[in-house]
């Protein structure tokens, strides 16, 4: 039918924050939004309320992170860390099953761990990051927490706009933030990464990372070099192209918002193929937007309208997707269903700090490849 074929799609849509600066204008914006949630879970979103000088200095940084000396590198492992933050030197991650070829440094927004013995282990997973030192790279640490606390914000603000699109109240959502549409810093923690993929080597593995869905709920990708190389699976199962556009995020949508939304906002499943041999590195700095730990999401799946329901029934018959991970969101604390997400990607620093769970996931060792340190 030609609803169906028009909901598929062949690129990832533009969104632009600007437009909510008019009512007439905003009605566009939340049209847009609802598709693409629906449709296309991605999108990019032009003049997004993050400063732009911010954006650029990020990115500036990015390389000069790399190019630390290795020590240092290494003296941020995150084999160091309860809370899987720090380096993962390349070839250090698995997904799905298979080696990534990336490297790594995992940060998070500044949280004070309150866990202690007796709590399920899965709220360990929330505490401090790890920093390269200050006289090394003077300024970063500073400019990336200023960045971090603009897209934190962004990211409720987005909860917002996703709940006019599907036409609930925003205070629906308060139980994912500890009872706020808004929390404030502190009160939640979300992870970003920045990550440094290498050209390809002649005849090896092109797997940046392997076919994915996010978890949590949204993540906003910062493209910090102008390689190609992130892919997105459409309702067809074809993969499609999101180039990097300055001055842009790439906004997608996690696991459990898929859950709770009963999959009116669609988790995509996406990859990145490794820039191809003889180029310089590819780059990017994604934001995943996390929920409460100890909210179980399929006992909290929010009720729409039936006409919006229905929506979903223009994307007609699905295609199969590559990617099979985070589907445990229904039964589980979210973060338990996180804590096997990083157990399975980074086995080696599960084994160190998690041995229980690394028993039950890998009852036969350490996998040949695969191991942070
Ligand atoms: O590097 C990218 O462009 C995407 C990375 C990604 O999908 C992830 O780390 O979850
Ligand atoms: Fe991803």
């Amino acid at each position: 039918m030609a609803q169906e074929a028009s909901a598929n799609f062949s690129r990832v849509p533009i969104l632009d924050w600007s437009l909510l600066s008019t009512p007439e204008s905003r009605v566009k914006f939340i049209e847009q939004l609802r598709h693409a949630l629906i449709n296309v879970g991605f999108l990019y979103l032009a003049h997004p309320p993050v400063a732009r000088e911010d954006m650029d200095a990020l990115i500036q940084y990015t390389p000069r992170l790399f190019d630390l000396p290795q020590e240092e590198k290494e003296s941020i492992r995150m084999a160091n860390s309860p809370h899987f933050f720090g380096y993962s030197r390349l070839g250090a991650e698995l997904t799905k099953g298979k080696t990534d070829q990336r490297e790594q440094f995992d940060f998070g927004t500044p949280y004070e761990s309150q866990w202690k013995p007796g709590d399920p282990e899965y709220l360990r997973l929330w505490g401090p990051a790890q920093w390269p030192k200050e006289e090394l790279i003077p300024g970063f640490k500073e400019t990336y927490l200023r960045y971090l606390a603009q897209v934190e914000q962004l990211s409720y603000e987005f909860i917002g706009l996703m709940a006019e699109a599907f036409e609930i109240p925003e205070e629906a959502l308060a139980p994912f933030f500890a009872g706020r549409t808004r929390p404030k810093p502190g009160i939640l923690q979300h992870r970003s990464k920045i990550v440094k993929y290498p050209a390809r080597k002649e005849g090896e593995s092109d797997q940046g990372v392997g076919p994915h869905f996010d978890g949590g709920f949204l993540t906003f990708l910062l493209q910090a070099s102008d390689h190609p190389g992130l892919q997105v699976q459409n309702l067809s199962g074809e993969w499609i192209d999101a180039p990097p556009i300055p001055g842009t995020f790439v906004v997608n949508i996690g696991k459990a918002l898929e859950t709770v939304t009963q999959g009116l906002a669609r988790a995509t499943s996406h990859r990145v193929l490794s820039p191809p041999p003889g180029s310089t590195p590819r780059y990017s700095i994604p934001f995943f937007q996390n929920i409460s730990q100890d909210i179980c999401v399929g006992e909290l799946v929010l009720d729409f309208k039936p006409e919006i329901l229905k929506l979903k029934e223009s994307r007609g018959p699905l295609g199969a997707v590559d990617s099979v991970n985070y589907g445990e969101y229904g039964q589980y604390p979210t973060g338990y269903v996180n804590l096997i997400g990083r157990v399975k990607s980074h086995p080696d620093v599960a084994q160190r700090h998690y041995p229980d769970m690394f028993k039950q996931l890998f009852p036969d060792g350490l996998p040949a490849q695969g191991s942070a340190y």
